[in-house]
């Protein structure tokens, strides 16, 4: 047998999602697999806005929907098309009794009472590069339920704070479609290979560096952000530290993560409360980037010690590499 062919033949292909979930599921004595297959939903949504993401030019599925959503903004085809796939993935996945989504006014009660769970998403995130073939994604957080099971859900399974998401994560239609979530136990990412329709996995214990070379921001709102955001800003720059924004938080986001970095969206003139939704984007943020060893802050405290009055509540974000979260908050703290 020539070695070097054996060597070269069946390169083993990975470890693929579905098994990486269940092997964690074997290390929790009291896990059910609820938690899993609510996961393997997720994915399964995925993959599908995988597919229309890639193909949306030639499908038609560009442009904006003529109508907005609660927040007042336009709907882009795709923000709808991602909305009907997740919901109808966690409907009949079976494990979701309820989902609050961006698109949506309100809680959707899925049908699934005897669900343990509830997943707050941003089905699209950076609707605005959609139709320019920029990276966009996916964001989810996960409660369980604090409401019976076998009725409705209601509020308060939806408002229970930051510490209590079971587990969080998002999809990064990129490059290449990637899976990065955390359960509370170290963050891990998935790259899917088109060909095979798997996730694999590909980055098992991911961490963001103490510091980094970039800050992203729109510095279009310069104007508006608070003195000590600009004063943090203008050492960035005298440090010659790299000016990075995709204008997708969910690709500035996974960028810094691996480079180190931070990402500043400070309060402004037309978001004086900030512009990012609490529920569906900042609280799953937070908990990743705290499980990858970084800070995320509202410029008030932690995120994850805000208390949530409101569905789609805004609040100002700034997360990152901790050295850099550090300076800011002493920025903020001497402006004082
Ligand atoms: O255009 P701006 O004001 O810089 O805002 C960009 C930010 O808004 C968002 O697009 C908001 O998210 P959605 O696209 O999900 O509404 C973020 O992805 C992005 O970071
Ligand atoms: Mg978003
Ligand atoms: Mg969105």
């Amino acid at each position: 047998m020539n070695l070097t062919s054996e060597n070269t033949l069946a390169q083993p292909v990975g470890t693929t999602l579905d098994r990486y979930i269940m092997r964690a599921q074997a290390e929790f004595a009291y896990a059910t697999g609820e938690l899993s297959q609510l996961l393997r939903d997720l994915a399964l949504a995925g993959k599908i806005v995988h597919r229309d993401v890639n193909r949306a030019g030639l499908t038609g599925i560009i442009g904006s929907m003529g109508q907005q959503n609660v927040q007042g903004e336009q709907q882009q085809r795709l923000d709808v098309e991602a909305n009907i796939r997740f919901i109808r993935a966690l409907r009949n996945g079976g494990e979701a009794c309820a989902i609050l989504s961006e698109e949506e006014d309100d809680i959707i009660q899925t049908g699934n009472m005897k669900g343990r769970y509830v997943v707050a998403i941003d089905p699209l995130d950076g609707s605005s590069n959609i139709d320019v073939n920029v990276s966009i994604g996916t964001i989810f957080s996960i409660y369980r339920r604090v409401s019976a099971v076998g009725g409705p859900a209601t509020r308060a399974d939806f408002l229970q704070g930051g510490r209590a998401q079971i587990a969080a994560g998002y999809i990064l239609y990129g490059t290449s479609t990637m899976l990065v979530y955390t359960t509370g136990h170290g963050v891990v990412g998935f790259t899917y290979e088109n060909s095979l329709g798997e996730f694999f996995l590909s980055h098992p214990n991911i961490t963001i560096p103490a510091t980094g070379p970039v800050f992203s921001c729109n510095e279009g709102n310069w104007f508006d952000y608070p003195e000590y955001v600009r004063a943090f800003l203008t050492r960035c720059k005298q440090q010659r530290m790299s000016g990075r924004y995709v204008g997708s938080l969910v690709a500035d986001y996974h960028r810094n993560l691996f480079t180190g970095g931070i990402y500043l969206y400070p309060p402004t003139a037309k978001n004086p409360a900030g512009k990012l939704r609490v529920l569906y984007e900042n609280f799953p943020l937070a908990l990743l980037i705290e499980q990858a060893g970084g800070r995320a802050e509202t410029g008030q405290g932690p995120m994850l010690d805000l208390e949530p009055t409101d569905f789609h509540q805004r609040s100002p974000l700034f997360v990152g590499s901790p050295e850099l979260m550090t300076s800011l908050l002493a920025e903020s703290a001497a402006s004082v």
